[in-house]
């Protein structure tokens, strides 16, 4: 599993709206294993002290204007961490188109919340729109035009999980890396599609995935329910930079 990038000079004809992102470690929220709403923006806040390079705030409870709410806090402690450590941490959605567009966040949807198709025409520009991917048919369909394609893609489950547990097949590492390397393969975006892997990512499991061509690991639990959040990122972010210096095929005691 090489870290070889293809060249996508030709051809490309949308923006690399992912280009200097950090999407090494990706958190997403999730209010029930935070303790309670109140709880997230801080844990969010510690989680990029810690490294976090991506955040999306996911709550399926409450309507939309609570939502908006909440996602508009976790977005303010977002915005604290990053001034404090000079970072840039985008903010995504998870869902809910509307909120994303009234907001100005970015928006991550899965297979059937609604059509890709119709998140990007809705979504301006400039914000990035994610798509979960859960087999080789949904990633050729996402990537085959001639519409755009998503920005980053999330690889899942890679393990099941009891955080998510309406999930397609857990596709292993052997899986997200032959996604991983399709969505890198695509010729349409400079970068070529990111791709994370998200489900059942421990500090034991991460550095598993070091060895596969994804840009990164995203996690609910390990995070959101660690006791020092901000420790428990670091800790994700140094096994999956310790796997990425081991020779392949290696992992660490
Ligand atoms: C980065 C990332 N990848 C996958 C998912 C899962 O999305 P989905 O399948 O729509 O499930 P819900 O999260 O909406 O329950 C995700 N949220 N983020
Ligand atoms: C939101 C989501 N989508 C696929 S698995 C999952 C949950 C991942 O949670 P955890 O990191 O706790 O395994
Ligand atoms: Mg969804």
């Amino acid at each position: 599993m090489s870290d070889a990038r293809p060249d996508h000079a030709v051809g490309e004809a949308q923006p690399d709206r992912g280009a200097g992102v950090d999407w090494r470690l990706y958190l997403v929220t999730d209010p029930h294993l935070g303790g309670g709403r109140d709880a997230v923006p801080g844990i969010a806040y510690e989680a990029v002290l810690g490294g976090v390079g991506v955040v999306q705030v996911r709550d399926k409870e409450g309507d939309d204007d609570e939502f908006a709410t909440h996602a508009v806090a976790v977005a303010e402690a977002v915005a604290r961490a990053c001034t404090e450590t000079g970072r840039v941490v985008p903010v995504f959605v998870n869902d809910r188109l509307d909120v994303a567009r009234e907001l100005g966040l970015h928006l991550h949807v899965g297979q059937r919340d609604m059509p890709f198709a119709r998140a990007r025409a809705a979504m301006p520009d400039d914000l990035m729109v994610g798509l979960s991917i859960e087999s080789d048919p949904q990633l050729a369909a996402a990537l085959a035009g001639p519409g755009p394609v998503p920005d980053v893609i999330g690889v899942s489950p890679v393990w099941a999980t009891a955080t998510k547990t309406d999930t397609a097949a857990a596709l292993g590492p052997e899986g997200a890396d032959r996604l991983a390397r399709a969505a890198h393969a695509h010729g349409s975006v400079r970068g070529g599609v990111r791709a994370v892997g998200i489900g059942g990512i421990t500090p034991t499991t991460a550095a598993q995935l070091a060895a596969t061509e994804l840009d990164g690991i995203c996690v609910v639990s390990a995070i959101m329910a660690a006791p020092d959040p901000r420790a428990a990122a670091a800790e994700l972010l140094e096994r999956w930079e310790a796997g990425k210096s081991l020779p392949p095929e290696r992992e660490p005691a």
